[in-house]
């Protein structure tokens, strides 16, 4: 199982290797849990680390493997953060993407050997979605040949960034192209911000963190502001982009190249968000296979947690989509690899596709990553409440991810673009001009759905149900969007009275993307246990969704009442049925003890002693009375006892 979720055997040894020398290396381990130190102590104790694993990554892992490194990553520094995060996640992939080569061989070498520490900085105060309304301005000084950076007002001050605030030294700075006095729109910089012998930051340039956030805190994110800072003309990223000396602009073969690094993340965070959906799942199934509580026979001694059926309601279903993210996710990062090649030789025609998957993957992704982890934090009762468990930071890293790399609703937006114009295609009879993802909306559906009458049927019809939900949101949304139109509203305020209905859209369809790429991952499975055990997942992965979105489907009556209770029983069958199986499928992940930082949910299953022995080493327990007790709380308490 281990070989299907990281996607071969090689791989899966690989990992078990890796952790078995990290395992042998304590001074790669947390000096102390991560919860009992102050952000101050993580941020020294994450760089600690990340120098040890410069000089001994090589006898660890292959560093050119980005799978391995993303592995050593969270086994030792973890899913806090580190000073350097944003460094392999966009600043090298921006260099990679948007850089031309002779600039690649100025930088990249530099920023592999880890001479140099980058970032990625374009949010800002003011704007972070609306990348057309960012306010800083690179000036193109003709008589010097340099762009001059400026920070125009508190709102054009670089915002979010991560690692901007203390640990970078050179970043890809995002700001408005002016020419001659012409707005080119936002391009990519590369930027040194720092002396890169004293890291003081150089002159005209105003730097730091922004405080504390609501987990992620060994990052530094930070803010940056630029007074009238010059950098060479051949800062400009110029793989696709040019600025002649004279000024002359040479635009790129698509108008959203630039926005490659973002895409980037897009499609590799989708398989991050699986590790951390899965992680708060083995935590809190390892736990509910141990804490017993209640009877379900009165007869019978205290069962398991785990044996309740709401227990497994609020579980199960989420182990599915854990491993329907991580399948999605391997398709699209194939996917995004190739559009990458393509992009690279110049072929653009892929983009918009790559674009609305990752848009609608990320968001839907991301959102039900929330709220599973969630749900495995409740399902620990009070013990999911405390840090022990470590699923409130997991939950905290996962749901950043609704927000960066593009806010949820507007990335939903991104893709219903594209479904509207698909839409337009049926409607004008141009169907065969579908691209592959959206192929479907141009096939005639049947007028009720047949999930329950043809046995053995595989997936097939509940693929067309989720087809058929799909297609009718999509061509609904579309009709009221063109609808509005056609009486006179204007393009955009049509658009927004339609938003929620075309988001509903952008939902269904990446959910139908998920669904098909985990029955084409099912499909191709030769071990018949293995089969055997994700096709149980699945069945329970189709069911729960489709009674998720069954409101779509019996408005129109494609699916009846009796349909929907048959889908009802199968989630109940299917819970059964993967009961015994519930811990493996987790702990067929084979996160160590060291990577989940739980003590709720470590492999020895011993809670109880782990527990207390935690508790005890809270720094809070050093003394047996606290100086908050002397100052304060003694002295009020004698005072009240005169
Ligand atoms: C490697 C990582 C591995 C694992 C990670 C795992 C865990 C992670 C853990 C921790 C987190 C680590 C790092 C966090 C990093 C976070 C970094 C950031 O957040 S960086 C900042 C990101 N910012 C955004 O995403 C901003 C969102 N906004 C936008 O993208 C754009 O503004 C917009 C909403 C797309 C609109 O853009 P714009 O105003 O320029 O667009 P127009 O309205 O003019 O045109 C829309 C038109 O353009 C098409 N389009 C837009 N983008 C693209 C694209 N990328 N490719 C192709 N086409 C694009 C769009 O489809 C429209 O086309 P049309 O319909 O007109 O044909
Ligand atoms: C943990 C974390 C790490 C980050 N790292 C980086 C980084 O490394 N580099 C970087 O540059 N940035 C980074 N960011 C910033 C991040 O990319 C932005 O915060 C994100 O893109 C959202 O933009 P915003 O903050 O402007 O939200 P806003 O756009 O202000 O969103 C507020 C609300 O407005 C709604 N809204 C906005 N526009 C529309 C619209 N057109 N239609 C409908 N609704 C709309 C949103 O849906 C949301 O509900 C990071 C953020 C976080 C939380």
């Amino acid at each position: 199982m281990a070989a299907q979720i990281w996607g071969s055997e090689k791989r899966a040894r690989r990992r078990r290797e890796i952790s078995a020398k990290i395992a042998q290396m304590p001074e790669l381990h947390d000096s102390k849990p991560l919860p009992f130190m102050t952000r101050e102590e993580k941020i020294m104790e994450s760089a600690r680390k990340l120098t040890i694993l410069t000089e001994k990554m090589g006898q660890i892992i292959d560093p050119t493997d980005p799978a391995e490194l993303y592995h050593l990553n969270n086994e030792v520094l973890g899913l806090e953060g580190n000073p350097m995060a944003l460094h392999g996640v966009m600043f090298i992939p921006a260099l990679s993407a948007q850089a031309s080569d002779e600039q690649q061989a100025k930088w990249l070498p530099r920023a592999l050997r880890r001479e140099i520490i980058g970032t990625y900085a374009q949010t800002e105060l003011g704007h972070g979605t609306n990348l057309q309304n960012l306010e800083t301005t690179a000036t193109y000084d003709l008589a010097t040949q340099e762009f001059v950076l400026h920070t125009p007002q508190i709102t054009a001050l670089k915002w979010w960034p991560g690692n901007l605030g203390k640990s970078s030294n050179y970043a890809v700075v995002v700001a408005h192209m002016i020419i001659k006095a012409k707005n080119y729109g936002p391009h990519p910089f590369m930027v040194q911000l720092r002396d890169e012998k004293t890291h003081e930051p150089l002159p005209g340039i105003t730097i730091g963190d922004i405080g504390p956030k609501m987990a992620y805190n060994i990052v530094d994110n930070g803010f940056l502001g630029f007074n009238k800072y010059r950098i060479p003309r051949t800062n400009l990223l110029m793989r696709h982009t040019k600025v002649e000396a004279d000024g002359t602009y040479i635009k790129p073969p698509h108008a959203k190249i630039n926005y490659s690094a973002m895409v980037h993340v897009r499609a590799y965070m989708l398989t991050g968000q699986a590790i951390m959906l899965a992680s708060a799942l083995n935590i809190a199934t390892r736990y509910s296979s141990v804490r017993r509580q209640g009877q379900i026979d009165k007869s019978q001694p205290e069962v398991k947690v785990l044996e309740y059926q709401t227990q497994q309601h609020r579980l199960f279903p989420s182990i599915a989509r854990a491993y329907a993210f991580q399948f999605a996710g391997a398709e699209t990062v194939k996917l995004y690899e190739h559009v990458l090649k393509e992009m690279k030789s110049g072929n653009v025609s892929l983009m918009a596709d790559l674009h609305a998957l990752t848009s609608g993957l990320k968001s839907v992704v991301t959102y039900q990553t929330g709220e599973g982890i969630e749900q495995a934090r409740m399902a620990c009762g009070g013990h999911g409440y405390s840090m022990a468990s470590y699923i409130s930071e997991i939950y905290g890293v996962a749901i950043g991810g609704c927000t960066y790399e593009g806010e949820n609703m507007v990335m939903l937006l991104q893709l219903a673009r594209y479904l509207v114009k698909s839409a337009a295609l049926v409607k004008s009879g141009q169907s065969s001009k579908l691209g592959p993802l959206v192929a479907y909306l141009g096939v005639k559906s049947e007028p009720t759905s047949l999930i329950d009458r043809i046995p053995n049927s595989g997936f097939t019809e509940y693929v067309k149900t989720f087809q058929h939900v799909s297609k009718r949101q999509t061509l609904k949304a579309a009709d009221m969007f063109f609808g509005l139109m056609e009486k006179g509203e204007k393009r955009e305020i049509a658009w927004n009275k339609c938003s929620v209905e075309l988001n509903r859209a952008s939902r269904l369809h990446t959910r139908l993307f998920i669904v098909e790429a985990f029955v084409r991952r099912v499909n191709e499975i030769a071990d018949i246990r293995i089969k055997e055990a994700l096709t149980d997942l699945l069945h329970l992965h189709v069911n729960y969704e489709l009674l998720d979105i069954a409101s779509y489907a019996l408005e129109d009556g494609f699916l009846s009442a009796s349909q929907l209770d048959y889908i009802r029983d199968q989630v109940y069958l299917y819970l059964g049925k993967i009961r015994p199986n519930a811990v493996s499928l987790l702990d067929s992940w084979e996160f160590s003890d060291i990577e989940l930082r739980s003590v709720l949910g470590r492999r020895d299953g011993n809670v109880y002693e782990n527990l207390f022995k935690w508790a005890k080493s809270s720094p809070l327990n050093k003394t047996d009375v606290l100086s908050s007790v002397t100052q304060y709380l003694k002295p009020m308490m004698e005072k009240a006892r005169l």
